[in-house]
């Protein structure tokens, strides 16, 4: 269960991209953050693995206080909490290989991995990792000769090497063709039905209602809204997207 009371975060440079943020998310639940570009989702999901430090307010993971963790307990936290990232955030020039068994650092000896040298069952982690995204074939290839749908499913199977106990997905799918999103989105839902809890920033509500069992709606750093998908009609809509939004659906772009 992961616990976020009365979030907020400030930037040095004064602007409030979280205010006052409260939520829980119970093991196993498929949750979807929605809002408009800069009304802090990002900002969310790197708070709960410290990414980014909050102003104020606590995150409990399990009843582990996040925001006082020491930088030992984080590194141990941050195993269990696998993330993606909308630019994938892959080293190009390694092998996709190396950019899965980087997802291992937080459990491997710091000085042999540096220098390249992995134990064994990790590399066959990693290639079960490469098997189970279907990309096995391209272990070997330099990470940016990939296309980017292939490029996101070497994210997942770095995130896991860390045998996630929670995922968060930051627009896992924003800079893929729409026609991609889907099949980046299956593999996140597959693990969630194995029982690893997801947190995920998505853009077109079509794909919320299609794998949300959740969703929390940002407006400006305020959370408006938290409910189900279906939950989601015209006024909520327009509370969390603002008057002149219309709605964009991923399958007709
Ligand atoms: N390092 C930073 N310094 C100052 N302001 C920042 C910083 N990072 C983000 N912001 C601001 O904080 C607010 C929330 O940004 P955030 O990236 O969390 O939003 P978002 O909903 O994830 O947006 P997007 O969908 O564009 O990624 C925005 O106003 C943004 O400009």
């Amino acid at each position: 269960m992961l616990r976020v009371e009365h979030l907020t975060k400030i930037y040095p440079n004064g602007t409030v991209a979280l205010r006052d943020v409260s939520f829980e998310v119970p093991d196993g639940e498929f949750l979807v953050v929605i809002g408009l570009s800069g009304s802090g989702k990002s900002t969310l999901l790197r708070c709960i693995n410290r990414l980014i430090e909050p102003t104020s307010g606590k995150i409990y993971w399990n009843d582990i206080d996040i925001t006082s963790a020491s930088p030992s307990e984080i590194r141990r936290i941050r195993r269990q909490i696998g993330m993606i990232f909308q630019q994938f955030n892959l080293v190009k020039r390694s092998s996709v290989l190396t950019n899965v068994l980087s997802g291992r650092l937080g459990y491997a000896n710091p000085w042999l991995s540096l220098l390249g040298v992995w134990p064994v069952e990790d590399r066959q982690k990693a290639l079960r990792a490469l098997e189970r995204v279907g990309i096995a074939d391209k272990a070997y290839q330099r990470a940016d000769t990939l296309s980017g749908g292939q490029q996101q499913r070497v994210g997942i199977a770095r995130a896991l090497m860390q045998d996630p106990r929670l995922l968060l997905a930051d627009e896992p799918v924003a800079s893929l063709d729409p026609v991609l999103a889907h099949s980046i989105l299956q593999y996140l839902e597959q693990l969630n039905k194995e029982g690893v809890t997801v947190i995920c920033s998505l853009h077109f509500l079509d794909l919320v209602h299609r794998y949300a069992t959740r969703v929390i709606g940002l407006k400006d750093g305020v959370k408006v809204f938290e409910g189900l998908p279906d939950e989601i009609d015209r006024t909520r809509f327009k509370e969390i997207y603002g008057e002149e939004a219309q709605e964009v659906r991923a399958a007709s772009l």
